[in-house]
């Protein structure tokens, strides 16, 4: 079966775009970092009085979905159509696992440098320490450090805790067999929705459909939060994301007409963002929600994401519909689409 990282192989990233910053001995913003001067009107507002309630003027952000409603799948393809996200509560799965996935994302971003560095991103790689891939196609640094796990952590858990690596795994396989739990369950739900054939769906659940991946997300505190970023614009490839903030807020929304719109920390929530892939096969019905992050001055972040991908084989393609707008493409060629050119990638698909 093929794996991520053979999706990422062909497309090495340079070291200057794997190895982040040592942001625990910076105490000024350095011009790598700086995206905004502090007269821009594009300059990202407000993080910097570092609070945690809702300060949208009033304007609604992404719904909030029960997955006990029985109405459930209506109100996601709903939220999927206008927003490209929701929040998801009764979800089934245990806060306390998540919150233990939260604390080992916690030891690890603790750790000084030189230990995280033994678990540096290769080049070609697709697991490890490291800035965001999406890095090389922007002009600055973002303010962020992530960790991605695809499959087993082992090994790069036992290049960092060699003595105490298991409690990091075990954490990590428990979170990870509950979330692939879930987005099946809500895979089925959105395929039902959008009446996808059943030959289309038997990936679904299969024992080798095993594509997730996990990316642990650190945002530290910045000395210049209004000029900084911690994740820029973008959307995600998977098929749906399901995301774990901590209490720290710092996520926003790009919805048409309204602009950046924070989405507020809701205990017992996870956040689902449709990704590239859904928006795809529901040919373009599903919004892929463009989103950032924003860093505060005296709050650090964080954040725990599942990427629920299809088979590296699977053909991806507009399902139930006579005038396609995307060609067909394996997950594992528009993985490679979207590495080598980013923010063009679904364009470089389209059919017009
Ligand atoms: C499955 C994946 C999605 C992701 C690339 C990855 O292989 C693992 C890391 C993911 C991540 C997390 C931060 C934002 C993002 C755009 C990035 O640079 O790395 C996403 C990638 C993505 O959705 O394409
Ligand atoms: O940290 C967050 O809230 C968002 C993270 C994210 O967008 C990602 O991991 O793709
Ligand atoms: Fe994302």
């Amino acid at each position: 079966m093929a794996t991520l990282s053979e999706a990422y192989r062909e497309h090495p990233l340079h070291l200057r775009h794997i190895i982040p910053l040592d942001f625990s001995s910076i105490q000024t913003l350095p011009d790598s970092h700086a995206w905004f001067h502090d007269h821009d009107r594009d300059s990202v507002p407000d993080q910097n009085r570092d609070h945690d309630h809702n300060d949208d003027g009033g304007i609604p952000s992404i719904p909030i979905i029960d997955l006990a409603d029985p109405n459930a799948m209506e109100l996601m393809g709903m939220a999927c159509e206008n927003w490209g996200a929701f929040q998801l509560k009764n979800h089934g799965v245990s806060m306390s696992d998540i919150e233990e996935v939260e604390k080992e994302a916690k030891r690890f971003f603790d750790l000084p440098t030189d230990q995280k560095l033994k678990a540096l991103r290769s080049p070609g790689g697709a697991t490890g320490y490291g800035r965001a891939r999406i890095s090389p196609f922007f002009p600055k640094f973002m303010w962020h450090e992530g960790f991605t796990i695809v499959g087993s952590p082992s090994s790069d858990a036992k290049k960092i805790w060699p003595n105490d690596y298991q409690t990091f795994c075990d954490k990590i396989e428990i979170f990870q067999k509950q979330m692939k739990a879930l987005a099946e369950k809500l895979t089925r739900m959105i395929f039902n929705l959008l009446e996808i054939p059943e030959q289309e769906k038997k990936w679904v659940g299969s024992t080798n459909s095993n594509n997730g991946a996990i990316q642990l997300n650190f945002y530290p505190v910045c000395p210049e939060p209004n000029r900084a970023m911690g994740l820029a614009p973008h959307t995600d490839t998977s098929l749906f994301t399901i995301l774990h903030q901590n209490q720290t807020n710092g996520l926003q929304i790009f919805k048409e007409g309204k602009g950046w719109v924070h989405v507020n920390p809701n205990p017992n929530s996870l956040i689902v963002h449709t990704g590239d892939f859904l928006h795809i096969i529901s040919n373009a019905r599903f919004k892929c929600a463009l989103h950032r992050v924003v860093v505060k001055r005296t709050k650090k972040r964080y954040s725990v994401a599942y990427f629920h991908n299809p088979p590296l084989d699977y053909v991806i393609s507009p399902l139930v519909v006579n005038d396609a707008r995307f060609r067909r493409v394996s997950v594992k060629e528009y993985f490679g689409i979207k590495a080598k050119n980013f923010g063009e990638a679904l364009s470089l698909i389209s059919t017009s």
